[in-house]
Order: structure tokens, then sequence, then C-alpha cells
């Protein structure tokens, strides 16, 4: 719950408030082998925003969106949704939201619209509410055309519109999404990230993202939290998290040779800093990076270096994860052990 500036009264309440977090998993099949899933997690996100968790595999995002959504139980710390704390009152939680999961709920030997009236149903909705609602998300995510054929045939895409509608079928005041574009082809990846702005900017729905792709947080979070190791790394909004590093990126690409040697001579360059040769490829940052280039292009000239290409970026999110963690977030997906994941395992009782 946010205060007033004062700490006195509560102001606008945060659609999640997780605070101080914990989690650890028990294998019943090895005595004593634990995981610890969460270690202490905190996270906000205000009303009608994109609050985006970053985070290597196994950091411990699918963990927090479980608590938050009921179907599993911290061992300490505090969760709130929509005002409702999650271990005592679940069930006002469970109305306020809707969790879309990372694999399919819907059933592929069923139409869209027979998943959605069942989903509607289910949520306990009239048979004839269900329908019309069914119709109207059929129509929202454009997928109505399609409506009375058996999902199985659906593109990828296609599903997963359907698992998003069949998560708002109860007008939730938040959405979780739990990786919603992984392993979608480029365009449907590009019309998710549309509907994911429209549910919150037109729909002033509160949506918690999870996801293991930087631009797609970049695009739609307004606030992004990097976890690792079922911790905090660092949050804020992107631009903000962007601007701490200060500067600019410089790329260059030479025409040939390695950049070993362009790496010898923009080091002397002075301003640029952090300078990488990688093949044909030199980076390097600069305070100032348009003062910066002209004199790193004279420097290679000078050493006799032809250069293709040239430029300068404003820092992503992937430089704000490298800076803060030490490494890239692919290198993390890499270190993280698939093996690590047990699945006949029993949670450690709070
Ligand atoms: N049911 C479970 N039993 C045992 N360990 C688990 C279980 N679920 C998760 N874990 C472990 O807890 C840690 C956090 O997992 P979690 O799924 O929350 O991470 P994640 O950030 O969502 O990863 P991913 O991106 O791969 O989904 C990992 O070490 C994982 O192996």
């Amino acid at each position: 719950m946010s205060t007033t500036p004062n700490g006195s009264a509560p102001a606008i309440d945060a659609s999640i408030d997780v605070r101080g977090l914990t989690k650890t998993y028990r294998s019943p099949g090895r005595r004593g082998r634990e995981v610890r899933a969460l270690a202490g997690l905190d996270l906000a996100a205000a009303p009608g925003t994109v609050l985006g968790l970053l985070g290597p595999n196994g950091a411990g995002k699918s963990t927090t969106v479980k608590i938050l959504a009921t179907l599993s139980r911290p061992d300490a710390g505090s969760a709130r949704v929509a005002g409702h704390d999650v271990t005592r009152d679940p069930a006002a939680v469970r109305r306020a939201i809707g969790y879309v999961a990372q694999r399919p709920v819907t059933d592929p030997m069923g139409t869209g619209r027979e998943n959605l009236v069942l989903a509607g149903r289910l949520q306990g909705l009239c048979a004839r509410a269900a329908r019309s609602r069914a119709d109207e998300l059929l129509e929202r995510f454009g997928v109505a055309h399609a409506a009375d054929r058996l999902v199985k045939t659906w593109s990828g895409g296609m599903a997963r519109k359907l698992d998003v509608a069949v998560g708002l079928v109860h007008r939730p005041q938040v959405l979780f999404l739990d990786e919603p574009t992984t392993g979608l082809d480029p365009e449907a990846r590009t019309a998710m990230w549309a509907e994911i702005e429209r549910m919150a900017a037109g729909d002033g729905m509160t949506i918690l993202l999870t996801t293991h792709y930087l631009d797609e947080a970049d695009r739609l979070a307004d606030r992004v939290v990097i976890v690792d190791a079922g911790r905090v790394v660092t949050s804020g909004t992107p631009d903000a998290l962007k601007d701490e590093l200060h500067g600019d990126g410089i790329t260059v690409e030479l025409e040939d040779g390695t950049a070993q040697a362009a790496a010898r001579a923009a080091a002397a360059v002075p301003g640029v800093v952090d300078v990488v040769a990688d093949g044909r490829t030199l980076r390097a940052r600069a305070e100032a990076g348009a003062t910066a280039l002209p004199a790193l292009l004279a420097a290679l000239d000078a050493a006799g270096l032809d250069v293709r290409a040239a430029g300068l970026s404003r820092p992503t999110l992937d430089d704000v994860y490298l800076a803060r963690t030490g490494r890239s977030l692919e290198e993390a997906h890499r270190a993280a052990t698939p093996a690590g994941r047990d699945t006949d395992v029993e949670e450690v009782a709070a």
C-alpha cells in the first residue's frame, strides 16, 4: 500500500504489492534437497500499469506469479493483489485476476468459441452472458473468423491470443501474463504486443508481464523489475534504468581484418571506454558519443583500417542487465541448468 508523502495515510493502493516474499521447494525423494525460489522479493505495480518481471530461467518469476495467482503459498512475506491478501483472502484475489500461464489452457479438440463459453461458465456467467462475452472476445482479438474451427487447427499466434482471451472472460482488474510471446513468430509477437498495450492503456488493467525478451519489456512495461536467484537486482522505468548507464554505445563494422587492431586504436581515443572487439565488429561506450565517434573514426583511419559502417545507440535494457548482473540475459539463460527444476516435489511448509 502506498502512503502520502508524510507516510500517514494510504493514498492510491498499488494493484500489486509484494513484500519480502520467500519460497523454498523441497524434493521429498531426496531428503534435504531444497530449492530457494524466492529469497525476499519486493515489487509493486500501480493501477493501470504494466510491470515487467525480467530474469533468466529459474530466477523465480513463475513462482512469484503462481503465489500472486493463489496457486502456491509463500513461506513468508506478504502479497496483496487488487487490495486483497493472497493467503488470507484467496477467493477475492481469484475474482479480481486473470492468469495466462506459460502453457496453453485451452482444449485443442474444442472450437475457439466453445473454449471461451466454457471459460465464461466456469467463471460463473450464465449461458447467454458467456456466449455474448465469447463473441466479444473473439471479435476483439481478431479471431472471429476461426471461432468455430477446432483450436488444434489454429496458428500458434491465434492460439496464444485465445489463451489471453480466456484469462479476460470475467473482466479482471489485474492480469498475469507469464511469457505471453515465447515461441511466437515476429508477426504474432507484434500483434500480441498491440493487444497488451490496448489492455493496459485502453482498459486500465494492471498487467504483470514475465518475459525473457528485454525488447518486449522495454516496449510494454511502465516499470521493470529484474530478478535473479529470487531477489530483485534492480527496478525502475526502462528509461530511468537506461539513463543510469550514461552515454552512448558505439558500434563500428570494419571492412576487413579483425577488430583487435581497431580496439587498440580505439582504446587510445579520449572519452572512449569499454572497448570490445568481436570479429569485424568493434563495440565501445562514450559519455558524449557525437564527439567521440568522429575522433574514433579518425584514429581508425590513421591506423590504416577501413570502416564499412559506424553508429551510435542509446543504452538498451540488455546493457542495463549486463551492467547490473555482470552477464547478459542470454548468457544467464545458458548458464541456468534446465535439470535444476525438479518435477516431483512438495512445497516446504510455511
Ligand atoms: N515445483 C517445483 N519444485 C521444485 N523446484 C521448483 C519448482 N518450481 C520451480 N522450482 C525451482 O525454483 C526456482 C525458480 O523457478 P521459477 O519457475 O519460479 O523461475 P522462472 O524465473 O519462472 O524460470 P523460467 O523462466 O524458466 O520459467 C528454480 O530453481 C526452479 O528449478
